[in-house]
Parts: C-alpha cells; sequence; structure tokens
C-alpha cells in the first residue's frame, strides 16, 4: 500500500504583505474584467477562477496586454480542434507577428543593458565603473533588427525556415532572434559552452538554413576561442547533409575583431548590401497565432533531446502574462533574468521587452571577478526585477555574502522590487534568507513552469502575502489541479501530496515535437497518456512534478520531480522535503555543501532504499563521519519521520547539474538501481555520474563508507 506523508505547513512563515495590493497589476485585469463583463469577480482566487472556466478569458489577456496584430482575434474563435486532438488551434483568424509585439517602443530609452563579465573587472581608477558594459536605445534596437533582417532576407530566409545560433547572451542573440521572427523563421539557440555533440544532437534535428556562431565563451575569467569547434559543425550541417546553406561568424565581443572560419562568412559582409535595393525596410510578417516560432529542448540527461517547437502567439501571450502580470513588469522596469541562451527563460525574458522594460543581459559567471562586482552591476544597473536561481542565492548564503553591505553604500538597491526565483524549489529557509539578505521590502517570487509550456503553472501573486518556501498562486488560465497516482483530484485540504496536472489547454502548449511519428507519439506520451481525459474529455497534462496545496495560504510548496518522488516502505514523499531539512548551516550541519536524495530499487528487492550524496564545504572534505551521519538521520527523523531516514549516507566528490543549474537525480537513480545512462549535452559536469556506478552495490559501500555490515545488522535485526 502506498500512502503520502502528511505534509507539515508549520513553518509557513509570513514574509511578505503587499502595501497597495490593489496596485497589483493582476488587480488592475481583475477591475477591466469585472467592467467589461459586469463580473464581481472579488480578488486573484475569483480573477484565476475566472480564466479557467471561460476561454473568454484570453480574449480579455488580449486586451489588456495590448496584443498587436493586422487582424484581431474573432470572439467567435477562440480555440477550435487541431491537427493533434490533444492540442487544439488558437485564434486561429488572428494575423500578428511576436517581433512586433517587442519592438513596440521606437524612443530613445535604453532598451538593453549588455555585460560580460570581464567588464565587471574594477578597471583603472579614472575610469568610470563598469564603462564596457554596452547599451542600446528602442529606436537602435530596431535598426539593429532591420539590418539583421534585410541580411537575413538576401541570403534567402523565408517563413518557415529554421535560423540556429550558437551564441552568448549578447545583443546579438536578441537581434537575430527577433530578425527571425519578423520574417517568420523559426528561431533555436544553444550557449557557446555546449559540446560540439550536444549541439549536433540538436541542430541535425532542426536543419536551420543559416547558423549564427559567436567566436567564443567565456566563462570564470576564461575567454575561449570556439572557432575550431564552430568549423566542425558548419561542415557536419553543411557537408553532413543536414541542410545548413550558410554560416555567419560574429565578432569577438571582447575586441571587437572580425573572425574568420573556413566556409563561414563574416557578419560584416552578412550584413553588407550589394546596393541600395537590397537594404530593405524593417517588415513584419503577420502570421497566424499558431505560427512556430521557437525550438526548445528538453533537457533529457541521457539521450538526443526532445525538439519541442513553441507557437508565436502562445510564446508571447503567456511569457508576456507572466513577466506583465505575475512580475508586475512596465515601462518603468529594468528586469534582469540570469540565463544562458540554452535555456527556455532566455526567449522568456525577452516578453520584458513586449511590456515596454529595459532588460538587462549578462554572460558569463556570476562569482567572476568576484560576486560583489555582480551585486554591485545589478545595483548599478538599477535593475528592479531580477531573476535569479536557488543555486546562485544558496551559494551567496554559503559564501556569507552580505548584498546590502556591498551596493551602493547609502541606499542598496534602490530600485529593486522584486526577486524572481526559478529552476529549483526555493526552500522556506533560502526564500527567508533572501528575503533578509536582500532587504525587507522585497516580494520574492517562486515560479515554476518550464521549458514544455513557455511560462509558469504556479507563481507570484503581488496582491497576496508571501509565505516562506511558498509559490503564492496558479498562474491565470492554468487550471492547476493536484492528482492523486490513480488520477483523482486531491482536495487541497487533505494534505496530500500528489503530482501537478494541467486539466484545460492553454495557448502555450507546444505545437509539436520535430521528428515525430505521424501520429505524433512521442508528444503525446510525454505530456496525456498518465491520466485519462477529464469529466469533460479534456486531455489532462502531467508535468512531472510532486507539489502540496497548503490549504490555509493557497500557496504551493514543491517537492521534487515526480519520477524522483521517494517510496521507501510505501511513504511517498520529494526530495525537497530533504533537502530542506539538510540545507547547509541549518541544524547544525554547516560541513554540508550540497545534498542529493535519491531512491535506490534493485531486482530482486521489494522495497525501495533512500541514499543520501552529500558534497562538503571546503576545509570539510573528507569528513563525513558517524557523528555528522548520525546528526543528519535525527534531524530528518525530528523534522519527517523514522521512515523518511536515508538507508545510506555518503560523501561524492560531484553532484551532477544540467546546464540550466538543475539537480540531477533521475539519472543518479537510474545509475544506483542498475540502469547505465549516458550523460548528453545537456549535463554540465558528466564525468559526475561516473561517481554513482559503485553504490549499485549498496551493501559493500556500507561497509567501506558507514562502517555497517548490512548483512550481519539483517541477521540480527531477524534475530530479534
Ligand atoms: C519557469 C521555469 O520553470 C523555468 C525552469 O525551471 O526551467
Amino acid at each position: 500500500m502506498t500512502s503520502s506523508a502528511a505534509y507539515n505547513f508549520n513553518d509557513s512563515k509570513l514574509l511578505w504583505t503587499p502595501s497597495h495590493p490593489g496596485h497589483a497589476t493582476c488587480e488592475r485585469l481583475r477591475r477591466e474584467i469585472n467592467m467589461k463583463r459586469g463580473l464581481k469577480l472579488k480578488d486573484y482566487n475569483g480573477l484565476h477562477a475566472y480564466s479557467v472556466s471561460t476561454y473568454t478569458f484570453w480574449l480579455d489577456l488580449w486586451d489588456f496586454m495590448g496584443i498587436i496584430a493586422s487582424v484581431p482575434p474573432r470572439p467567435d474563435q477562440i480555440i477550435v480542434p487541431g491537427a493533434i486532438p490533444e492540442r487544439p488551434s488558437w485564434f486561429p483568424s488572428a494575423r500578428l507577428n511576436y517581433a512586433e509585439n517587442l519592438l513596440w517602443r521606437d524612443d530613445s530609452a535604453i532598451a538593453i543593458t549588455a555585460a560580460y563579465e570581464y567588464d565587471l573587472i574594477p578597471t583603472r581608477a579614472d575610469k568610470a565603473q563598469f564603462s564596457g558594459v554596452k547599451q542600446y536605445t528602442f529606436h537602435e534596437l530596431r535598426e539593429l533588427v532591420r539590418i539583421m533582417a534585410a541580411g537575413m532576407k538576401r541570403a534567402g530566409v523565408r517563413v518557415g525556415d529554421r535560423v540556429a545560433a550558437i551564441i552568448t547572451n549578447s545583443v546579438t542573440g536578441i537581434v537575430i532572434a527577433l530578425a527571425a521572427a519578423s520574417i517568420g523563421a523559426i528561431f533555436s539557440s544553444t550557449a557557446t559552452d555546449m559540446g560540439t555533440s550536444g549541439i549536433l544532437d540538436r541542430y541535425r534535428q532542426i536543419r536551420p538554413k543559416i547558423l549564427f556562431a559567436s567566436s567564443e565563451a567565456v566563462y570564470a575569467g576564461k575567454t575561449i576561442n570556439i572557432t575550431g569547434k564552430i568549423a566542425d559543425i558548419e561542415s557536419d550541417l553543411r557537408v553532413g547533409g543536414h541542410g545548413l546553406e550558410k554560416a555567419v561568424v560574429l565578432r569577438s565581443e571582447k575586441t571587437g575583431d572580425l573572425m574568420h572560419v573556413p566556409n563561414c562568412s563574416t557578419i560584416d559582409a552578412f550584413l553588407t548590401p550589394t546596393s541600395a535595393a537590397e537594404d530593405y525596410p524593417l517588415t513584419f510578417e503577420q502570421l497566424p497565432f499558431d505560427h512556430p516560432l521557437y525550438i526548445l529542448y528538453s533537457s533529457g540527461t541521457s539521450g538526443p533531446p526532445k525538439c519541442i517547437v513553441h507557437a508565436a502567439g502562445g510564446a508571447l501571450m503567456n511569457s508576456k502574462k507572466d513577466c506583465n502580470i505575475a512580475f508586475g513588469i512596465s515601462p518603468t522596469d529594468v528586469y534582469f533574468q540570469y540565463t544562458t541562451t540554452a535555456w527556455m527563460m532566455w526567449p522568456f525574458m525577452l516578453s520584458g521587452l513586449a511590456c515596454g522594460a529595459r532588460i538587462v543581459l549578462y554572460e558569463g559567471s556570476p562569482f567572476y571577478p568576484d560576486v560583489r562586482e555582480y551585486l554591485k552591476f545589478i545595483d548599478w544597473a538599477g535593475v528592479t526585477v531580477l531573476g535569479t536561481s536557488p543555486r546562485f542565492l544558496s551559494e551567496l548564503q554559503a559564501r556569507n555574502v552580505d548584498p546590502l553591505s556591498i551596493a551602493s553604500p547609502s541606499v542598496p538597491f534602490t530600485g529593486l522590487r522584486e526577486i524572481t526565483v526559478t529552476g529549483s524549489v526555493l526552500t522556506a529557509q533560502l526564500m527567508t534568507w533572501t528575503h533578509n539578505a536582500f532587504g525587507r521590502n522585497l516580494h520574492i517570487g517562486s515560479s515554476s513552469g518550464g521549458t514544455d509550456v513557455f511560462c509558469a503553472f504556479v507563481t507570484s501573486v503581488q496582491s497576496f502575502p508571501l509565505y516562506a518556501g511558498e509559490l503564492q498562486g496558479p498562474a491565470l488560465g492554468m487550471a492547476v489541479s493536484v492528482y492523486s497516482p490513480s488520477g483523482q483530484p486531491i482536495s487541497d485540504s487533505s494534505c496530500t501530496p500528489g503530482e501537478l496536472v494541467i486539466t484545460r489547454p492553454h495557448p502555450s502548449v507546444p505545437l509539436y515535437f520535430l521528428n515525430d511519428t505521424p501520429t505524433h507519439e512521442k508528444f503525446v506520451s510525454a505530456y496525456f497518456r498518465s491520466f485519462p481525459p477529464g469529466h469533460d474529455g479534456v486531455p489532462v497534462w502531467r508535468h512531472g512534478d510532486f507539489v502540496i496545496r497548503n490549504p490555509a495560504t493557497g500557496g504551493f510548496v514543491f517537492l521534487g520531480r515526480s519520477d524522483g518522488v521517494l517510496n521507501p516502505s510505501g511513504v511517498r514523499f520529494g526530495s525537497a522535503e530533504i533537502y530542506k531539512l539538510v540545507d547547509g548551516d541549518l541544524a547544525g550541519l554547516e560541513a554540508v555543501k550540497d545534498v542529493l536524495c535519491v531512491g535506490q530499487r534493485r531486482k530482486g528487492e521489494d522495497d525501495e532504499r533512500v541514499l543520501l550524496f552529500l558534497t562538503m564545504k571546503e576545509g570539510y572534505e573528507g569528513k563525513l563521519g558517524k557523528e555528522l551521519r548520525q546528526r543528519i538521520r535525527s534531524v530528518i527523523r525530528e523534522g519527517l519521520s523514522r521512515r523518511h531516514e536515508p538507508a545510506g549516507i555518503f560523501e561524492v566528490d560531484d553532484i551532477p547539474y544540467t546546464v540550466n543549474g538543475k539537480k540531477i537525480e533521475i539519472a543518479v537513480k537510474q545509475i544506483v538501481s542498475g540502469i547505465d545512462v549516458v550523460p548528453s549535452g545537456t549535463v554540465s559536469n558528466p564525468g559526475s555520474f561516473k561517481l554513482y556506478y559503485k553504490y549499485r552495490d549498496f551493501e559493500k559501500m556500507m561497509k567501506e563508507e558507514e562502517g555497517v555490515d548490512m548483512g550481519r545488522a539483517r541477521k540480527a535485526k531477524a534475530k530479534l
């Protein structure tokens, strides 16, 4: 029998209360809908209920956000059956262009502030700090996009062609993406530090017509020339018959030098028209709402990634909704999302431009030259909305960094009003630390959704109080529910965790996967096969997150990925419940740097055991002794129960992460359970996988590392 441990919400501490809840953007939307539709929606909960009860909500949202379209949507054609039954078509009569919706401003305000890590190195005393950081006005951005789109048109790029980039998080990346979108081409990007095979795993599948490539990778003090890698990739994609017609190499961002790679154009040659007649004006191809826009990749840690195709209208509406309504971004904001071009948060954050805000780009490590410079840069740039990850925040905490003491001495982080966190679970402890560390009036929004949907399912609610460790509520238009393993909705009042599901379509469900079967088998089975359709026949989307909703606050707590749910002796719980307790400085566990918790299920054994892997802080390596193990076990026993205690606690040199900073549990679970896993290009430290194979022999490792003879322990137990 399987039961879920009742979750303890006692630590749901009130962290923040809105000083003017009525000023929140979601409240303005609520009032507008009330007026327009003659409704009496009382608060965000009422607005959310409305948003998932009628598709008319999406029309209301369209008007509220001012979506620019040459043909507006027809109210009687919001959603109609699509080619894939699970993926209806949206707004079939509307015609619009994604890039036009991001480039609506044409003035001299700053649109983009773009920095590389080396721009943060303090320079000569007589030079103003950050003088290397570049700024572009909205007007300049439009002109750059025009010039790039003209080059693409001369190169024969047409509606539906694929444009790919291997690129740093630079203004050029944005210019390429928006130029492609202005023509109606489909854009896809990867980061410059991804290996050749990882890039080819992606671009062989999408068959780009044209490839743009940076010539350098920049990280942690190193600027690495990658022109050799670009030559190999170009040759594979072109000569190897994967459809490439042209490759263009960008100037060195660091030196401004023109870079040359055999068989590739230089960016200057590409952008120079041969005659005035070939210097085209900026135009925006008017396309259906469901026209494909971006190809993103599943972060599968083994095997080739799936190519997820997102529609222009859905990507625009849902990411703009998150930026504008959940984060409250408006033209007076400065939005900085730390990301690489390989993560979904890169195209997502471009919606800051759709909101009329300035966006900030940063390429490199936040810890180089020094995280203090990075924080000063955030302050200097006037960032009002900062997007970051739990990994970055916990690193700040581990290094005892005090952000308030290092920004401009008088009033640090003057404008910063919101920190949005995504990528993995933000524990109550880390949320509280962040709240204290950056100043108490900040709203800290934790969001979850991802690559598959180009938006958040659960996110910030600016008009509601914030409780430590909780994601405040379901995003508008997202019919979020929690299901039991048998597909029954779990009531909030039962305090029982389950699967996060979405029970209604929304516009940024992907269009399809590339290279799927004719019946879209991979697409349908990735999301829609786990549970039968709801009572209204609507397919149910399973996202793979294990969550619980707090009946008292309405907030959600994410407990881990549901594939990684731990199930010893029939108790189901998420790894985040363990991470929360074994988190660094809590409970005197200051020696612990990082933790990975996975289940081990071996052939012939009917139960699962919980294994805990730790990395240790500098100075504590090799010091995971009996005493610390006992302390960890007792912290877990007291915080959760005896049944949550790990069977084995082991010290490892490295814990695997994806390039986007997500801890990799499933692959390690498979490895320790006897399945070989070949790391994909998505793993940032692929060598770490091999550290876990030896734990398949649990008994041996217990003897060697914990000093426990399991055979003898079992026999002794049997005699009792
Ligand atoms: C919005 C997100 O959920 C981003 C991510 O974690 O990939």
